[in-house]
């Protein structure tokens, strides 16, 4: 099965999305999701420079070597760029062998752990009752477990909340980064009432969760993660920028509330002492920077041995390449949690026609053979590049924070 083309194709539908097709001398061919939001462009040069010359008359079977050599190979190891590269062409050869064996890609890791995958939805709104409002919309919907975000008086702009009433959350929404001003303070005193209002008019049932993303410090975190045990989050996400691994031995110590991390990660040295330690109880990371299958598998692995389940990020700045091989992978990994959902654009489905299915607050996962997405490449072109960049956001007195 040598690979006799690769090329990368990048493509807008109402943000932008970088994908690699690797094609066989048979003709069968794989597609991976190598979008990596804010340095898209960075990825494709990557691809197109060192990977795909490096990739051309190799035996697309052998997806544990060519991981290896794209890995080691580079010298330079890890990092988002380098890593978004070898997992767009590891989901592209699980792709290709899934097609080849003829069956859909939960098949050939080991079948079905569970019928459906339960998502939670984004939930957001310019105040309290904005959010409930939403909550309410989704619960309809089917939702088992909704993200809640609302505005905070006093902060103008805040991750996850739209600009406006009823508009889509875009976070890469101008050519350089917009800068926001964040309080600390201001957030931690608001955001406990958010989470009170939900369990009044929701009750005890609905998974509730919240993302921090990076915001506090680990004695911050601990204190937002104490305020809310009474209203039982089924997790805290991002609490702090995790680069120190070291930070949530102090915040476990402090708070019984769940715990999740690693959408920025992208390999299991990143995860080591967190797990090891039991200091968080969801890994993040999506299949499309974590290494595809072949490295996230090893990372779940390892966690389920501490009883670490998989919440997979699914924003809309990953492709529904990567949102199909992970509800394959959601479908057959024993120590699933959860999985994001933040529904594409009509746009974006079109250009990426899938097989999975959204029924009852659940994704079903299809039975093509393979990861069950193609991209229309003849769309696809319809849709041309346009720079995007996330946000940085600034203390009140102009000091630069995390976003
Ligand atoms: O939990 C999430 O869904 C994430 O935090 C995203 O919303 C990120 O901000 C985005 O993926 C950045 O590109
Ligand atoms: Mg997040």
């Amino acid at each position: 099965m040598k690979i006799s083309d690769a090329y990368v194709i990048v493509t807008s539908p109402g943000r932008n999305f970088v994908t690699l097709k690797i094609v066989t001398e048979s003709g069968t061919y794989g597609i991976g999701d190598a979008t990596l939001n804010g340095r898209e462009m960075a990825v494709v040069a990557y691809l197109e420079e060192h990977v795909i010359p490096a990739l051309i008359g190799r035996d697309a079977s052998r997806i544990e070597d060519i991981w290896h050599y794209l890995y080691r190979g580079a010298y330079w190891r890890r990092g988002p760029v380098t890593m978004a590269a070898v997992s767009a062409v590891d989901l592209a050869l699980w792709d290709i062998k899934a097609k080849a064996a003829g069956m859909p890609l939960y098949q050939l890791l080991g079948g079905k752990s569970r019928e459906r995958v339960m998502t939670y939805a984004h939930c957001t709104g310019r105040d309290i009752e904005g959010c409930l409002a939403e909550v309410e919309k989704h619960v309809r919907l089917g939702y088992r477990a909704v993200r809640v975000q609302a505005g905070v008086p006093g902060i103008p702009t805040i991750y996850g909340v739209a600009k406006r009433e009823g508009e889509r959350y875009e976070p890469a929404d101008a050519e350089l980064p917009a800068e926001h001003v964040w309080s600390t303070e201001k957030y931690l005193n608001h955001v406990p009432k958010l989470f009170a209002a939900v369990r009044e008019r929701f009750g005890e049932e609905l998974h509730v969760l919240h993302d921090v993303h990076h915001r506090l410090t680990p004695i911050e975190a601990a204190r937002l993660g104490k305020a809310v045990e009474p209203y039982h989050l089924f997790w805290l996400e991002d609490c702090v920028p995790a680069e120190n691994q070291e930070s949530f031995r102090l915040i476990r110590q402090h708070t019984t509330t769940p715990l999740a991390v690693g959408e920025v990660f992208n390999s299991i040295h990143d995860y080591r002492e967190l797990i090891e330690n039991q200091w968080i109880d969801y890994i993040r990371t999506p299949l499309s920077h974590g290494g595809g299958i072949t490295h996230m598998r090893r990372i779940a692995d390892l966690a389920g041995l501490y009883h670490v389940r998989t919440g997979f990020h699914g924003p809309t700045d990953l492709s529904p390449v990567c949102l199909g091989a992970a509800i394959h992978f959601d479908t057959w990994v024993p120590n699933f949690g959860i999985q994001e959902h933040m529904p594409h654009t009509p746009e974006t489905d079109t250009v990426f026609p899938h097989d999975y299915r959204f029924e009852d607050g659940h994704f079903l996962v299809g039975e093509a053979p393979g990861h069950g997405v193609d991209i229309d490449e003849t769309l696809a072109k319809q849709y041309p590049y346009k720079r995007a960049s996330l946000p940085v956001n600034r203390l009140e007195d102009g000091t630069l924070w995390h976003w």
